[in-house]
């Protein structure tokens, strides 16, 4: 049920939101019967059109001003067209969106989730209790599925999607019978306003280390720091993992804007704690405390870090008055797409494929699994992406010294740069002469060329891809299977699972 959009909600909303500095001159019942930001997606007459970021004015073609009945910008465009001034295009997409689509961020409960790493399946943990507990009515916007109920669901584009898509998409999981929903939240959409006017009832904060500096994202480590914790503002309950350099400011944050806060340690006192009893590569069970009660829990993920994404959902499903005990075999069947998903071979040894893609995250990774795994080689297949994230090629190179016996580097996303020359510095980055490198520069021949050189006690890491259907090369998506399928696929062919 989309609300009309008239001249005077509009205004209302651009006004309320701080933004408007000029009005067309419409009677205020004048009525627009679409909202888009996209010149390829108008299709009504009378369209409102927001024009936002790196627009062309070419979008705008001659047959696309005759629907377009007014357009909101920033800079005023010499064109006959009526104009909305404002200072702010993503707040007033972001406004104007949360108006079209009726204010459905007001009839959700909502539960965002914000770290650089394990906010994806930190979601997916919450959403696989909250789902169950509230009968099937919690909707999940994830880095990698958008779940909006009724059997919907469809692969994301960005990790919290544009404004008028999270609106939109709202609406849609309120019509089918969503009342909860669980979303990821990542600093760029509050750099970019994405979530402008969302109010969370439950925020959490996982943990943070420097990550999206750069161009088109944040400029320094404080800035991304401060638009992490913009989430804390906008929470009625806060939930945060001490344990991380940074988790007691969130805390502290969280309280200056009166939010109730809920801290989270397994190493020091804290609202919740968590002890772990097994993490090793078969399960992990681990106990939380808070109060006066402390309670069982497993994951078939394994990984300790993943405890600790779990420990925080569990904290968050509380503090809407919801029982996660009541769903722990949803949390223990719970498998998350690409990550640490464990495929078992009949001779070829355990292989793991994972989306840890920076420095940190490998480096957590391969020692939660060398921790795990004394005795056989921990075989990698790995590559660096292209024009972004030079400085993990080094990391790369460091961890891999740390904790692999034998490496293939590969390709990932190389875009345009030479995926050999990548694999070059981090090749240069590797100290330890033991490490036996090999290069295949064809990533699914890499993954069969290590199938077939691991042995059964071997663990053979495929990292960094997850199931990413893409290899992001020279401005193109070219369509690849997937880490995973194509293990499978040729464990298959050689007759080994
Ligand atoms: C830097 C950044 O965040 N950019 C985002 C921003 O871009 P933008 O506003 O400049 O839009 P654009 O896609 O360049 O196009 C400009 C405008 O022209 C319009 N257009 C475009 C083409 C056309 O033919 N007609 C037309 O009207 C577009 O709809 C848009 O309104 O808005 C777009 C959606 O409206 C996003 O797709 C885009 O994300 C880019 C792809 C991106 O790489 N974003 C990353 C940095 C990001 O947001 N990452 C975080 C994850 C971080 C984490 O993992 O923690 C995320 O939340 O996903
Ligand atoms: N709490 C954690 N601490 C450190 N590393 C983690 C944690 N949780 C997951 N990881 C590692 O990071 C990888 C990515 O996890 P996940 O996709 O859940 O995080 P994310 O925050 O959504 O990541 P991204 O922003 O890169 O999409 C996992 O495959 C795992 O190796």
């Amino acid at each position: 049920m989309n609300n009309q959009l008239t001249s005077k909600r509009i205004f209302e909303s651009l006004k309320q939101a701080g933004i408007l500095v000029s009005a067309p001159d419409f009677v205020p019942e004048k009525e627009f019967a679409d909202l888009q930001f996209d010149s390829r997606k108008v299709v009504s007459d009378e369209t409102l059109f927001v024009i936002k970021g790196a627009f062309k004015k070419n979008f705008l073609t001659e047959n696309l001003l005759n629907k377009v009945a007014a357009i909101v910008t920033t800079k005023r465009l010499d064109l006959d067209i009526p104009q909305w001034l404002v200072s702010d295009s993503q707040i007033a997409l972001a406004s104007l969106s949360a108006a079209f689509f009726g204010h459905p961020e007001k009839e959700l409960t909502i539960l965002g989730i914000t770290g650089t790493k394990g906010k994806t399946s930190a979601t997916y943990m919450v959403h696989a209790m909250l789902d169950q507990l509230t009968n099937h009515r919690t909707a999940m916007f994830s880095t990698i599925d958008t779940v909006l109920g009724q059997g919907i669901e469809f692969k994301s584009q960005l990790t919290t999607p544009e404004s008028y898509d999270l609106f939109a998409n709202m609406r849609k999981a309120l019509d089918n019978g969503n009342r909860y929903l669980v979303m990821e939240v990542s600093s760029q959409s509050y750099l970019k306003n994405r979530v402008f006017g969302i109010h969370f009832r439950v925020g959490a904060f996982l943990n943070i280390s420097p990550d999206h500096i750069g161009i088109n994202e944040h400029p320094t480590f404080e800035d991304y720091l401060a638009h992490k914790k913009m989430l804390a503002e906008n929470s009625d309950v806060f939930v945060s993992n001490i344990d991380d350099d940074h988790g007691q400011e969130f805390i502290d944050h969280a309280r200056s804007f009166r939010a109730k806060t809920i801290s989270v340690s397994q190493k020091q006192p804290a609202e919740v704690t968590f002890h772990i009893e097994q993490a090793n590569l078969d399960q992990s069970r681990f106990t939380v405390s808070e109060k006066n009660r402390t309670d069982t829990f497993a994951l078939d993920i394994p990984g300790d870090f993943n405890i600790c994404n779990a420990t925080i959902a569990i904290a968050m499903i509380r503090e809407i008055d919801l029982e996660p005990v009541q769903a722990k075999k949803a949390l223990e069947k719970l498998q998350i797409p690409g990550r640490m998903v464990k495929i078992k071979t009949r001779s070829h040894g355990l292989i793991i494929v994972d989306y840890a893609h920076n420095g940190q995250s490998i480096t957590i990774l391969l020692k939660f699994l060398r921790s795990q795994h004394k005795q056989g080689r921990i075989i990698l297949v790995l590559g660096s992406p292209g024009d972004k994230g030079e400085d993990r090629r080094a990391q790369f190179g460091k961890v891999i010294s740390e904790f692999a016996d034998l490496v293939y580097l590969t390709t990932d996303d190389p875009g345009t740069e030479d995926p050999h020359k990548i694999n070059n510095q981090i090749r240069a980055a590797i100290t330890n002469p033991k490490v036996i490198l090999h290069e295949e520069l064809n990533r699914v021949k890499a993954i069969q060329t290590a199938i077939e050189m691991a042995r059964q006690d071997d663990l053979l890491v495929l990292a960094a891809k997850g199931e990413d259907a893409f290899q992001k090369t020279n401005h193109i998506d070219l369509p690849y299977l997937g880490d995973k399928k194509v293990a499978l696929q040729f464990l298959a062919e050689i007759k080994k699972i």
